[in-house]
């Protein structure tokens, strides 16, 4: 088995041109830290618009690493490896054709949204683009590559690669396979977590959620359950927990970071699943209340920047509540 997996690894081209697939909130992320830590990348997504916008958000990220850098984790690296933003964007490529993005890939990170229709759908797609030895990884937030492993067309090289948001603080990687999941190419996601500088968190076995959401996902649950059951405002939420636990954020601001429409897929998803558990029933009355909010404008910020986005969540921006001075009391 091991003798297997070495003589694999040895096939296997070194990663030199990454694809992201989908270019929303984590998408934009995961390219430019990819092209920041010197990969070629070539990010995906349906429309010019959203390119347009992931573009815009490059930009963004670009001037904060020049104001921040050195208090961001994932950016705060030794000096002799000099990360250059300017260098980065000149790394990406923009397309909505999945030819040229997954053409000469080696690695590819699918971030499109968490509905198994979609990425089922997707990876077809991308399994008739990409080289044969090109690695697919999922940034999933809650469902199994085993669920997927089939529609990839190349279970040996499928797994998961889970980023948290925003991924340059956060700067975790899970990886996650699956049981047909190559020990080689498993070995090879690590060390690309490494090269984008993204701490390893190895998954022993298949966990939806990983840690991280295993976690994060109940919290969210029984937080956005107090507001849409009508036990308390969401900006009292936010206030005990963070009076109470010392936390830098609460969970409606969690929520707003993450996006409104990715947490609703979650609830809406799990929720069906579980529907016969009480958790399961707070999720899909959950999942119902972000609906409306959406339906309202009411996307959360996806600009990850609380004190310049424009837009509305579960608190209202710029200005947010939590900012200001008397929000603690
Ligand atoms: N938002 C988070 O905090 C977070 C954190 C970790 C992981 N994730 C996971 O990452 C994935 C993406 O989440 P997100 O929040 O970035 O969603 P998002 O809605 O912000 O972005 C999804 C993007 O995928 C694009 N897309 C849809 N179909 C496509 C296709 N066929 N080809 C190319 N692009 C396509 C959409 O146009 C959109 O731009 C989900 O699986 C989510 O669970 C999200």
């Amino acid at each position: 088995m091991r003798r297997t997996a070495l003589r694999r690894l040895t096939t296997t081209p070194r990663v030199r041109k990454v694809a992201v697939i989908g270019a929303g909130t984590l998408g934009q992320q995961v390219s430019f830290q990819a092209a920041l830590s010197g990969f070629d990348v070539a990010l995906l997504d349906t429309t010019e618009k959203r390119l347009t916008t992931a573009k815009q958000a490059h930009e963004r990220f670009a001037r904060l690493f020049v104001e921040r850098g050195e208090k961001v984790r994932a950016w705060r690296v030794p000096a002799e490896s000099s990360l250059s933003p300017q260098a980065a964007l000149q790394r990406i490529s923009y397309t909505t054709d999945v030819d040229e993005a997954c053409g000469d890939s080696d690695l590819l990170s699918e971030n499109v949204p968490e509905v198994p229709a979609v990425k089922t759908t997707v990876y077809a797609e991308l399994h008739a683009a990409a080289p044969s030895h090109c690695i697919f990884t999922t940034n999933s937030s809650t469902l199994l590559p085993s669920d997927f492993a089939a529609a990839t067309g190349r279970p040996e090289r499928f797994l998961a690669l889970h980023f948290a948001n925003p991924i340059f603080d956060g700067n975790i990687g899970e990886v996650m396979g699956h049981a047909s999941t190559d020990e080689a190419v498993f070995e090879q996601v690590v060390q690309f977590a490494r090269d984008i500088h993204m701490v390893p968190i190895r998954i022993e076995k298949e966990q939806n959620g990983y840690i991280c959401n295993s976690l994060l996902v109940p919290w969210l649950n029984s937080a956005l359950w107090l507001v849409t059951s009508g036990v308390a405002s969401p900006h009292d939420v936010d206030r005990t927990w963070m009076i109470t636990m010392g936390a830098p954020k609460g969970p409606m601001q969690v929520i707003d970071v993450i996006g409104l429409e990715t947490v609703r897929n979650v609830f809406a998803h799990w929720g069906e699943v579980m529907r016969d558990d009480a958790a399961g029933k707070q999720m899909l009355a959950n999942a119902a209340f972000l609906d409306a909010k959406l339906e309202a404008g009411c996307a959360g910020i996806k600009t990850g920047d609380p004190s310049s986005d424009t837009a509305k969540g579960m608190y209202d921006y710029p200005g947010p509540a939590f900012m200001k001075d008397d929000f603690l009391g």
